[in-house]
C-alpha cells in the first residue's frame, strides 16, 4: 500500500465529482450573497478555504464553515509556513546549524507544524473511537485499516499518519489554490479569453448546471487555458529540494553524492523554442492548428520523475470543476478602481498573487 494508492481509494469512491459539487454549491452561495450586497470581493479566503475543505474531505471526511475559527487558523498556520520555508531565514537554518536554538522567525514554523499536529490528533483519536473496521470514510481510515494488519517492524504508525496528513495538506492547499487565484487575475484581465471558455462551457453543457470531469474532453480551449494559467502561474517555482543519491555526471558536470539539487521551474515553464508565446499568457501556447488541445513536453508544473507530485490526478480534477463551474454561473470582472493589475507574485514554497478584488455578475442577468 502506499500513500497515492489510499488517495485514488478515497477518490474513486467518492468519484471526485460529487465533493466537488459540494463544495460548490457552498461557494456559489456565497457569491451570490455577495452579489446581492453589490460589493466587490476578495478571493484570497475563499480559494485558501476552498480548498482546505477539499483536502479536509479527502483526509478526514469532514468540511468547516468559512467562518469557523479553527480552519481560518488551519489555513493560515500553512500558509506561513509555506512563506518561511524556501525563505532566507530556513536557508540560514539549513546551513548553519547551530542557529537553531536561537529565537529566529523560522521558529514560527515549528510552532505552526505542532499546533497542526495536535488538530489533527484530535481528528485522528475522533476517527479511532467512530470507525468500523473495514469499512473506510476517507483517507485516516483507509490507514487505520492498514494499520491493523501491519506487522511490529512496519513503517505505519499513527505518528506517520499525523505527518502524513500534515504533508498532504501543506502540499495540497496552497497550490491549488494559488493557481486558481493566478487563473482569475489573468481570466479578469483577458476578458476574451473567459468569454471565449464561456461559450465552450455553454456548448458542452448543453441545459446542464454542473460539468463532469469527463466533460474535459470535449472543451479543448478551457483545458488549453487552466494549463496556460498553470504555465504562468509557475505555483511551485523550486519544486521540492531533493539530494543526489550517488555521484552522477549530468550533460558533462559532475554532480557529488549529497549534492542539494534545487530544481527552477521557470527554466522548464518559459523556456523559449519550447512554447510559442513563452513570456505571454496565450492558450495558444496549447492549441494546434486544428484548435485542438496538445500538451507540449515542458508543460511540467508537477515536476517529474518517480517524486513528482502525488496529488497530480486531485490537483487536474479541482482546478477544472472549479473554473467550469464558476465560469459557468458568473462573470468575473476587474474592478475600475483597482487600477493597473499587478501580475508580479510573492515567493515562498508556492508563489502567490499579491492580494487583489473581483466583481462577480451572474451570467444570466447579463
Ligand atoms: C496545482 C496544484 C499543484 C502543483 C502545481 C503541485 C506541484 C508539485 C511539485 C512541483 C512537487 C515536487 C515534486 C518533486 O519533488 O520533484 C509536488 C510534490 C508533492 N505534491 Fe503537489 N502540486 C499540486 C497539488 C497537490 C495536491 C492537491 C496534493 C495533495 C494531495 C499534492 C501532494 C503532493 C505531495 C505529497 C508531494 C510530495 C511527493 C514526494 O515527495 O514524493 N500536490 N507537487
Amino acid at each position: 500500500m502506499t500513500i497515492s494508492s489510499f488517495l485514488d481509494k478515497v477518490l474513486l469512491r467518492e468519484k471526485g465529482d460529487s465533493w466537488s459539487h459540494f463544495w460548490l454549491c457552498y461557494w456559489c452561495d456565497v457569491l451570490y450573497f455577495i452579489l446581492c450586497t453589490g460589493k466587490t470581493l476578495s478571493p484570497q479566503v475563499m480559494f485558501h478555504n476552498a480548498a482546505s475543505n477539499i483536502i479536509c474531505k479527502v483526509l478526514f471526511g469532514t468540511r468547516y464553515e468559512y467562518n469557523d475559527e479553527t480552519i481560518k487558523k488551519v489555513v493560515q498556520w500553512f500558509t506561513e509556513m509555506l512563506k518561511i520555508f524556501n525563505g532566507p531565514w530556513a536557508l540560514l537554518y539549513n546551513s548553519v546549524p547551530y542557529v537553531s536554538y536561537l529565537p529566529l522567525p523560522f521558529k514560527k514554523a515549528f510552532k505552526n507544524m505542532e499546533l497542526y499536529l495536535n488538530f489533527s490528533n484530535g481528528l485522528v483519536n475522533e476517527h479511532k473511537r467512530t470507525r468500523t473496521a473495514g469499512e473506510p470514510r476517507d483517507f485516516v481510515d483507509c490507514y487505520l485499516d492498514e494499520l491493523d494488519k501491519q506487522k511490529e517492524d512496519s513503517s505505519f504508525s499513527e505518528e506517520q499518519l499525523r505527518r502524513i496528513t500534515l504533508d498532504l495538506y501543506l502540499a495540497g492547499t496552497d497550490s491549488t489554490s494559488n493557481t486558481l487565484l493566478t487563473g482569475f487575475l489573468y481570466l479578469m484581465n483577458h476578458p476574451q479569453v473567459q468569454d471565449r471558455c464561456q461559450q465552450e462551457i455553454n456548448r458542452v453543457l448543453d441545459g446542464r448546471d454542473w460539468a463532469s470531469f469527463e466533460d474535459r474532453h470535449n472543451m479543448p480551449y478551457v483545458q488549453a487555458v487552466i494549463h496556460e494559467v498553470q504555465r504562468v502561474a509557475n505555483t511551485v517555482p523550486l519544486s521540492a529540494f531533493h539530494c543526489s543519491t550517488k555521484d552522477t555526471e549530468l550533460m558533462g558536470y559532475d554532480i557529488p553524492k549529497g549534492t542539494l539539487i534545487i530544481q527552477n521551474m521557470e527554466s522548464v515553464l518559459r523556456e523559449e523554442g519550447q512554447w510559442k508565446f513563452p513570456h505571454e499568457f496565450s492558450p495558444e501556447n496549447f492549441l494546434n492548428e486544428q484548435g485542438e488541445f496538445v500538451k507540449p513536453e515542458a508543460f511540467m508544473p508537477f515536476s517529474a520523475g518517480p517524486r513528482m507530485c502525488l496529488g497530480e490526478g486531485l490537483a487536474r480534477m479541482e482546478l477544472f470543476l472549479m473554473t467550469v463551474t464558476l465560469l459557468r454561473k458568473f462573470k468575473f470582472i476587474w474592478p475600475e478602481d483597482a487600477g493597473e493589475p499587478d501580475f508580479t507574485m510573492i515567493f515562498g514554497v508556492t508563489l502567490t498573487p499579491k492580494p487583489y478584488m473581483m466583481k462577480v455578475q451572474l451570467r444570466s442577468e447579463q
